[in-house]
């Protein structure tokens, strides 16, 4: 038996080395970003060994003194929120970070308790020694480069061995690439089972590895007219020198950009004078400047070597250029939980940099991804990449470019800012029907317009619940006409007041122009329109308007199906989270249950669906801080007498008053007879955590004109 020893050295260091790059994706506030800080020169100590005295002068070494930052804050978004985001617990899952080809931005999560592979790594490890190989120093999902221990390297004792160990750490793969030697094999920590792990692709990879020097494939430094070809493409000597670009001399001379990992020389791409490209046979295809972005949390990828060189130019060192075109082998298993780098999109502005940057973007996250504008050339046209800007319109120009990056845009999430044409059309009421349509009787208008609106009313009130729990679900219920999501939205006004926060908005049942309508009468205290239902209170005035917009713009992120079919719990999670790290959201609204598609397997009953939903929610209210309002409509209530329904009469399942934090039953006075019809009860059935508040009724009343509440004393029965 193979005894389970206890964290071994090599396995800490694999530990160590792969899950610290990231940490800090989202946690860091703009000021305090040195996204370019100096790293120490990845110049290959191999170029230094080989490069002539004409190198070193074509190349001098002094460094420029100041790099930038990117600031985020000019994108008008604070990433100070992110900061308030709990990370998810992180119990039993090792995260691996590979630094090879695309893998080096797409975090493994493998789901393997510590102990499990500690276990397996010691297996794998025996079996290596038992073949005489020392994987001590090794990487997990890396080519290693060793002293071959069969041939012990030649006379030169070259480093000739490559080793791979999958990232599993259940198989390990090597070759000599001496001629003379040419020794290969490949162990399993699990011979057999499922569990093994036996990529063929993989065996077959390792197999054609080719271990490549500047001297072995005859590398040179850069002629003059090559170092005058970049002069003109505004590329200088040190930063060809920094990226140890070279050249080659064959029938031609070609370009050769130098693909590296850790200093050492992986594979090399050539270019010609007619633009003609190839690449060094048999190498690791990585990604160009792979080295610039190791420690980094924000990145920019681009199309092309030239334009990563002209990123360096533009004061960005941590800049990638993917190499071919987006590549064709990226985990499909994107991590879940903790994707939150600052991705830069600066692929060229044709349609297949486009479409190159929208697979990346589908790839990484499109969270955590942004996009650059290139800027115009003429009316139709704009500047094709990175290297064009800086040759027509300089570096300045094409930091610009960086620090003005927009959000890639995410399908079904939207902010207020994406409505505002129509909010417009609204306000100054040239949509034709903003106040409704008479439907041709005078006495039925008094109480009901054939309308795209609804006639409100509206008050302040302070909220009764001390505090709003954030990572909690509250159930909303009440019959239809209550003033439940009347309340709800009054109840983020008033948070967003006191605490600031930000939320997401799945209402369903309402168009954007009518909510933002809504939120912005409560927020400025105002009617939004002169109609019936405002008196003799006078309007919004325009620039007050303006204010509101903003104020919607900065506080609420839309999450809206923009086809027919209904939306899925799952998808509107999804958005809901993308918001929260995106743009720091607090609080979810999902308004009503009955809205969201619930198809459910057929063996599967609704209260198990109810169940198996709630979960989901509360799972990401957890997971997110994020507090979530669930509105769920009661059942048809046969022989309803006017009074509050019970929680347990929400149409579905018990599950919800069972598993919700809090649930509150939204009822109004519909009896003149019986007080004043704008008063509101807000019936709180139910509060898990006792620090939130307690059982109880509050009485509000409800303000007509403005949409806001306020307190008022409970109606005695008459
Ligand atoms: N206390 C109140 N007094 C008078 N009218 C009210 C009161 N509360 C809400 N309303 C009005 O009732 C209408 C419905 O409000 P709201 O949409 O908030 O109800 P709801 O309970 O969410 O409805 P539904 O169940 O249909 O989704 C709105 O026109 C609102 O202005």
């Amino acid at each position: 038996m193979v005894p389970l020893i206890s964290p071994h050295r090599p396995l800490q260091k694999l530990l160590l080395t792969t899950t610290t790059h990231n940490k800090n994706f989202f946690f860091m506030n703009s000021s305090s970003k040195h996204l370019l800080k100096f790293t120490p020169s990845v110049s290959p100590s191999s170029l230094h060994t080989y490069h002539s005295p004409q190198l070193l002068s074509a190349f001098p070494t002094t460094q420029k003194p100041n790099f930038l930052n990117f600031s985020i804050k000019k994108c008008g978004l604070s990433y100070a929120a992110y900061q308030k985001v709990p990370r998810p617990a992180k119990d039993g899952i090792l995260m691996f970070s590979m630094f090879c080809s695309m893998y080096d931005f797409v975090r493994y999560i493998i789901h393997f308790s510590k102990e499990e592979m500690t276990a397996r790594f010691e297996i794998l490890k025996k079996k290596l020694e038992a073949a005489g190989i020392d994987c001590d120093t090794c990487m997990v999902g890396e080519y290693n480069r060793l002293i071959c221990p069969e041939c012990d390297g030649g006379d030169t004792r070259e480093k000739s061995f490559s080793l791979f160990i999958a990232q599993d750490v259940n198989l390990a793969m090597w070759q000599c690439f001496r001629a003379k030697c040419g020794w290969r094999g490949h162990v399993r920590a699990f011979e057999s089972g499922k569990e093994t792990y036996s990529n063929p692709e993989e065996i077959a990879k390792v197999k054609r590895i080719q271990v490549i020097t500047e001297e072995s494939i005859g590398l040179e430094p850069l002629c003059n007219e090559l170092l005058a070809y970049f002069s003109e493409r505004n590329i200088s000597g040190e930063t060809l020198r920094r990226n140890g670009v070279m050249q080659k001399t064959g029938s031609e001379v070609a370009i050769a950009f130098t693909y590296r990992r850790n200093g050492v020389l992986v594979s090399c791409k050539y270019r010609d004078i007619n633009k003609k490209f190839w690449q060094e046979k048999d190498t690791e295809k990585i990604l160009y400047g792979l080295d610039d972005i190791k420690e980094e949390t924000d990145i920019i990828i681009v199309e092309g070597e030239i334009d990563k060189l002209s990123m360096e130019e533009a004061g960005f060192r941590n800049c990638v250029s993917v190499p071919d075109g987006a590549p064709s082998k990226v985990s499909e298993k994107m991590p879940s939980e903790e994707k939150a780098s600052r991705i830069i999109l600066a692929t060229d502005a044709d349609a297949p940099g486009q479409a190159l940057a929208e697979e990346l973007a589908r790839r990484l996250g499109r969270e955590r991804c942004w996009r650059v504008k290139w800027p115009k050339k003429t009316e139709a046209e704009v500047y094709k990449d990175a290297n064009e800007v800086l040759m027509c319109l300089g570096p300045h120009a094409l930091r610009e470019v960086i620090d003005q990056a927009e959000l890639y845009p995410i399908r079904g999430l939207f902010t207020f800012r994406d409505f505002f044409g129509e909010i417009d059309q609204y306000y100054y009421q040239r949509l034709g029907c903003e106040l409704g349509a008479s439907t041709g009787w005078t006495g039925v208008d008094g109480y009901y317009k054939v309308s795209i609106t609804l006639l409100f009313y509206g008050c302040r009130w302070k909220f009764y619940l001390e505090q709003v729990v954030p990572g909690e679900l509250t159930i909303v219920t009440g019959v239809p006409n209550s003033g439940k999501s009347e309340w709800i939205d009054a109840l983020l006004c008033n948070i967003n007041e006191s605490k600031g926060w930000k939320f997401a908005l799945c209402s369903m049942e309402n168009k954007v122009r009518e909510h933002a309508r809504k939120l912005m009468e409560k927020h400025m205290r105002k009617p939004f329109f002169t109609a019936g239902y405002s008196g003799s209170t006078e309007r919004m005035t325009e620039e007050e308007f303006e204010r509101g917009k903003q104020w919607l713009n900065e506080t609420f992120h839309l999450i809206r199906c923009d086809d027919d079919c209904l939306p899925s719990i799952t998808w509107v999670l999804d958005l809901a989270k993308a918001a929260v790290l995106r743009h720091g959201v607090e609080g979810l609204v999902i308004d009503p249950y009955n809205e969201l598609d619930h198809q459910r397997p057929p063996n599967q009953t609704e209260t198990e669906y109810v169940s198996q939903m709630l979960t989901k929610i509360k799972r990401f209210a957890q997971h997110h801080s994020c507090h979530v309002w669930f509105v769920a409509h009661p059942r048809q209530l046969h022989q309803w007498l006017g009074g509050p329904p019970n929680l347990y009469d929400i149409s579905g399942s018990a599950h919800f008053i069972n598993k919700c934090d809090n649930g509150i039953v939204i009822h109004r006075n519909r009896n003149p007879e019986k007080g004043p019809i704008d008063q509101v009860q807000v019936c709180v059935r139910k509060v898990r955590n006792k620090v939130a508040g307690g059982i109880g009724d509050a009485h509000l009343s409800y303000n007509r004109i403005t949409g806001e509440f306020r307190d008022v004393e409970p109606i005695k029965d008459r």
